[in-house]
């Protein structure tokens, strides 16, 4: 990450301790750098693709794949990791997150991937190394659910799904 003194410090909303997320390297992720925030006052931090050096990934048009990271995220309970497209991929290549944004549970000990569609015209190469696709680490809210009879009334009431038009 590059900082400067025009950056201000990243700060938590909080004013508190960072939430801090252990990060199990797998073989495959051997030499890759840590996901990592790219500005002072980035949200997410940049996910590799943990491909061979010697056999990179070519995204057809239209396909969709899981990329590896190379790393097990250990997520603290109360938060999750959102698993969210880069703009610049999206902008020029076509090349967004399929289920954006994934999401990464706290209880998850697997590899975190990276689901990867080319939504572009041309076939998408996938270096090792490259960054794919960044995690943004958010606070959960868990609901308490129950069945009720019926619900309250509201002016909207059942209107949905464009019954309010565009402009
Ligand atoms: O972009 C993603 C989305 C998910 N995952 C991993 C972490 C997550 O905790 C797990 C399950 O994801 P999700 O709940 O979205 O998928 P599911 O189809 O509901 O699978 P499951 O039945 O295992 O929950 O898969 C990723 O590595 N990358
Ligand atoms: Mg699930």
């Amino acid at each position: 990450m590059t900082t400067s003194a025009l950056d201000p410090p990243f700060r938590e909303p909080s004013h508190g301790e960072p939430p801090a997320i252990g990060l199990v390297r797998l073989a495959h992720g051997a030499g890759l750098a840590l996901p990592s925030y790219e500005t002072a006052g980035a949200a997410g931090m940049d996910l590799r693709a943990a491909v061979p050096a010697d056999a990179p990934l070519v995204l057809a048009v239209n396909a969709r794949v899981a990329v590896p990271t190379g790393f097990v995220f250990a997520i603290p309970s109360g938060y999750e990791g959102q698993v969210r497209p880069r703009s610049g991929l999206a902008l020029n290549h076509g090349v967004t997150c399929l289920n954006t944004p994934g999401t990464v549970d706290s209880d998850y000990r697997g590899e975190v991937k990276v689901i990867l569609v080319n939504l572009g015209e041309a076939p998408f190469t996938i270096e090792r190394g490259a960054r794919i696709a960044q995690m943004v680490i958010a606070p959960v809210t868990r609901a308490v659910v129950e069945e009720c009879e019926s619900t309250d009334a509201t002016a909207r009431g059942a209107d949905g799904f464009g019954s309010t038009g565009v402009r």
